[in-house]
């Protein structure tokens, strides 16, 4: 039997802790917790993820500042909105929406972005204080699968992880947190040579490639847990009715998993909810941080 690890209860609970916190917090401060969120452009993918992020912010008790500027905003402007949050004692998060504009830098960008309020863990400061095990804010969509797995396994100490992408939101920063969690960790990507091989070893598999179920049950190795951090829509299959209609599936073929792997996580209703979860703890822990206040580091 496969279990079925649900992401979105888990980030439901982890929601609400944050919110008791934020009531605390506001209520030793006078102020709410900010998250500013910036938007450029009208990629509808993104607006949707910034209309839950506004939503599920204030929902936990905390400001939700959405800047929304055309396509056509220049960089000189953008880094210049950011400035402006930087110096904006009311906001203690910020996250600009990735990808931008073909002509915006986003590495300037990110740069730009005062570390202490990077709750998106981009900034090189916070991938380095990563690297090293120093405090800082660690990119939230592998944070979420560390919770998730933790849950899941207890202390992952000695297990074999293959973490399936290499990039700097998702692969990379995982790979980062499970060696710090003393697990045996394989970095595989698009050139890995016999990839489902190299995925049998594995008692945890982290799949965070981008191709829509690429991962394939007969690569699971029997027991393991998989963790699913793929969002692709895809066309549905033809037939009456289906034209034009799309669906969510992950970068892990859902359905030749089942009865293979121990656990796995759904998509959608897995990974992406803790993403914004802990976007919010993060933004929490930043406020505390940025007023001089302490937060026990397990409090949430
Ligand atoms: N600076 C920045 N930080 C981000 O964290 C960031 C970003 N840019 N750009 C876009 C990606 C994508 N992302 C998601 C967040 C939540 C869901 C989520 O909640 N997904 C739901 C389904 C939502 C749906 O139906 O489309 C689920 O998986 O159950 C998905 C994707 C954050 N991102
Ligand atoms: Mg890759």
């Amino acid at each position: 039997m496969t279990d079925l690890i649900d992401g979105k209860a888990f980030a439901e609970g982890l929601r609400s802790r944050v919110g008791e916190l934020a009531a605390a917090f506001t209520a030793q401060t006078g102020r709410k917790a900010g998250l500013a969120v910036v938007l450029v452009g009208e990629d509808p993918a993104s607006q949707v993820y910034v209309r839950n992020k506004g939503k599920q912010t204030v929902a936990c008790g905390m400001a939700s500042f959405e800047h929304k500027l055309p396509a056509e905003t220049s960089e000189a402007d953008l880094l210049a909105v950011v400035e402006a949050l930087n110096a904006d004692p009311l906001v203690d998060g910020i996250l600009v929406q990735l990808p931008l504009p073909a002509h915006i830098d986003e590495q300037k960008v990110i740069a730009t972005i005062n570390p202490d309020k990077d709750v998106d863990g981009f900034h090189v400061v916070n991938a380095g204080r990563l690297a090293v095990g120093l405090p800082g804010f660690v990119p939230c969509t592998p944070l979420g699968c560390v919770m998730l797995l933790k849950d899941r396994l207890g202390s992952l100490s000695g297990l074999d992880a293959v973490v399936i992408g290499r990039s700097n939101i998702v692969g990379k920063p995982m790979a980062q947190l499970l060696i710090a969690e003393s697990c045996t960790v394989t970095v595989a990507h698009s050139r890995t040579k016999n990839l489902a091989e190299v995925v049998r070893r594995a008692d945890i598999v982290v799949a965070a490639v981008g191709r829509a179920e690429m991962v394939k049950g007969d690569w699971i190795k029997p027991g393991a847990t998989v963790i699913d951090v793929g969002i692709n829509r895809v066309p549905v299959p033809a037939s009456a009715g289906s034209e034009g209609k799309t669906r969510l599936v992950g970068d892990v073929d859902f359905a030749s998993c089942q009865g293979i792997a121990g656990a796995i996580t759904p998509v959608p209703g897995g990974v992406g909810p803790m993403t914004i979860a802990v976007l919010l703890r993060n933004t929490l822990v930043a406020a505390h941080r940025n007023s001089g206040l302490a937060l026990a580091p397990d409090a949430i």
